[in-house]
């Protein structure tokens, strides 16, 4: 059965008392007698065993002054807390004043974080009333920012780090969780983050940012979430030499040691949660793709870089042919750039792909990659018998600093074209309709690469989704200003719109914070037992229809991050309609109710209910 998201008191009234009788997320029912003259029946209610400082310490529990004067008598906490009792809305008005003096997005940052830690229920009210401001905070770019700084920043501990002495122990571990109840985990070995490289055990930020939009945009409960760092050490000198670094000092473990390690992490999480969805976020390629391979068809798991910017790129894509007043299905028509052939940029190739394929206006899978034109750092991925950029020598493929490409990568190798031409030479060679930025390299969509893009197309569709915003491939601003305004724009991080020559230009964002809230909350609501390709070509097809037609004229290609729980719901009822077709489905389907409504209802709105206490024993 699903879960009822909130708790719920069922009362029957005796003349002075109320039996309470209280379903914990095990539906395992719970007697209490007391006497509760604040509640009514069916009144929903959060239980704890606590008492006095550590109620008003528990951030789950806390309400700060929200606390009734009936609930400060049974829980311990009368005179503890100032006396007059203010509802949310005023702690709200103070928070938003306290958060508007901090100067810079890191102070806001730090000033969130203490929230979160404080209390969970008003953090998720500020966070989902204002998503648009403060997903720039929590989440990119300041994130990025928050995560290079982690280590001297640091306050107080969230999630869990499994780490290189942790071998042989992690399955006992697990235990150490405060929670029976998991059903999203964002883990990361901080291999990759953002942009940024290589941050260790700093990437701890990333888990906690995303699951936070996982709370505030898929309704996930927060005692479902559990952010994970795998410490397998760092090869980023800076932090090895820095004393206040948390993470273990040595270099990364590699090879073999690696996977054995995150195989026994997945054998502790599978041996307490076993249905727990599992996220792999910021690993390196190639290892990203190698435990998504590894994993996928054994357990509850997704890579976000991979999957789910590889939905929400193609949904930015399907929109862009719209606004273009083309069909969707017209995919094949398309000539697309990619600079990155790392794991973002592979993976949002191959959905592209597989949209191609899933269309039927292509005869082979290997002509769909050949719409497609990929660029690594070296340059375009090209014959090297043809000669290369940077010297007249050939080279045969797999010889030299070109035999780390591997078959995911060779797909796209250009047979006809020379090894390494660079994005200019690219551009005027083959005169794109869409180029992507999946390089984390600032710049790399230079004036020129632009110019001679806009020249061939009268809406180049520009998308440079690298981040944070300091590492995007170009600006708003310089899209716009080398497009002559023509553009359909998005970034990975949030820019402005541009106005430009008296026109307002708009800007969307296609980060994957567009789908995997979504994508979550449909696996968590029908218990999925694995996540599917299907599930994220429908989620970029349902996204790609979010816009109006107006919308779509004006440049706007889907509804920003303001809206995600919205876009969320959209896209969890249409996962939770693949997991029943495609037979993975465990929760069963309540009668009487449509999926839209099971969805609706299991989404977690953060608001203060009644605590009442209970006796640990029961
Ligand atoms: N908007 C979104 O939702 C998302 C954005 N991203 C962003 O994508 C970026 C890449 O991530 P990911 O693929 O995981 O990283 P990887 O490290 O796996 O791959 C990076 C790729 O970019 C290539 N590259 C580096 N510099 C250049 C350059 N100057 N010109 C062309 N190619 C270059 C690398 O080449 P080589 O192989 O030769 O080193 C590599 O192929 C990050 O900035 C990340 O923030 C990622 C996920 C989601
Ligand atoms: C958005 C994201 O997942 C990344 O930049 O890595
Ligand atoms: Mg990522």
């Amino acid at each position: 059965m699903l879960r009822n998201p909130a708790l719920k008191a069922v009362h029957s009234f005796t003349r002075r008392h109320v039996t309470c009788q209280v379903r914990n997320y095990n539906r395992r029912a719970l007697t209490t007698t007391a006497t509760f003259p604040d509640l009514r029946m069916e009144t929903m209610v959060q239980t704890t065993t606590k008492h006095g400082m550590d109620v008003i310490h528990d951030p789950l529990l806390s309400k700060g002054t929200a606390f009734s004067l009936s609930e400060r008598e049974r829980l311990g906490i009368r005179g503890l807390v100032p006396p007059r009792t203010q509802e949310m809305d005023k702690q709200l008005q103070r928070i938003i004043r306290n958060l508007r003096e901090c100067r810079t997005p890191l102070e806001k940052f730090i000033f969130m974080t203490a929230l979160q830690d404080r209390n969970e229920t008003l953090f998720y009210r500020l966070l989902i009333d204002n998503l648009e401001e403060l997903s720039q905070i929590i989440y990119t770019p300041t994130v990025g920012e928050a995560c290079k700084r982690f280590h001297s920043i640091y306050r107080r501990s969230r999630g869990m780090y499994f780490s290189s002495i942790d071998r042989g122990q992690m399955a006992a571990m697990i235990h150490n969780w405060p929670h029976d109840q998991v059903d999203v985990i964002v883990v990361t070995d901080g291999s990759r983050v953002l942009g940024l490289g290589d941050l260790g055990a700093n990437g701890m930020q990333i888990p906690i940012g995303k699951l936070s939009l996982y709370v505030a945009g898929g309704g996930i409960r927060p005692t479902s979430i559990l952010p994970v760092v795998l410490d397998v050490g760092t090869n980023n000198e800076e932090l090895l030499n820095d004393p206040l670094y948390l993470g273990m000092g040595h270099r990364r473990l590699d090879g073999d040691e690696y996977y054995a390690f995150v195989e026994e992490w997945v054998h502790a999480i599978q041996s307490r949660y076993p249905n727990a969805l599992i996220q792999f976020e910021d690993f390196k390629y190639p290892h990203a793709y190698n435990l998504l391979h590894k994993y996928r068809d054994r357990i509850c798991c997704f890579n976000d870089d991979i999957q789910s910017t590889s939905a929400v790129a193609l949904a930015g894509v399907l929109a862009a042919l719209k606004a273009r007043g083309k069909p969707i299905n017209a995919l094949n028509e398309e000539r697309i750039v990619c600079v990155g052939a790392g794991s973002a940029g592979v993976g949002v190739c191959e959905g592209i792909v597989d949209c191609m394929v899933e269309q039927g206006k292509v005869k082979s899978r290997e002509e769909a990659y050949g719409k497609i034109w990929m660029l690594d750092q070296h340059g375009l991925i090209g014959n090297v018998h043809l000669g290369t950029a940077d010297t007249s020598k050939p080279m045969p493929i797999g010889i030299g600093d070109r035999a780390n490409l591997d078959e995911r990568q060779l797909c796209y190798l250009k047979k006809d074209m020379r090894d390494r031409m660079n994005l200019e030479e690219v551009v005027k060679a083959i005169k794109p309709t869409v180029i992507l930025g999946l390089s984390g390299s600032p710049g790399v969509f230079n004036e020129g690469a632009i110019r001679a893009m806009a020249e061939g197309v009268e809406k180049p569709v520009v998308f440079p989704l690298s981040n944070p915003t300091h590492q995007s491939e170009c600006t708003a601003e310089q899209a716009f200003h080398w497009t002559d305004g023509r553009a359909i724009f998005a970034s990975g991080s949030p820019f402005k719109d541009v106005e430009y020559r008296g026109k307002i230009c708009k800007v969307n964002q296609i980060n994957n914070a567009m789908s995997f809230p979504g994508l979550g909350l449909g696996i968590t609501v029908s218990r999925a037992s694995r996540v599917t390709s299907k599930m994220f070509m429908e989620t970029a097809i349902t996204i790609a229809s979010m816009a109006s037609e107006d919308q779509l004229k004006s440049g706007v290609l889907f509804p920003g991050v303001g809206s995600l729980r919205e876009v969320s719901k959209e896209v969890a009822v249409k996962v939770c309609e693949i997991a029943y077709e495609e037979d993975l489905a465990r929760a069963q389907l309540r009668q009487g109710m449509s999926l839209k409504e099971i969805v609706e209802e299991s989404m977690w709105d953060p608001e203060y209910v009644p605590t009442i206490r209970i006796d640990g024993h029961m």
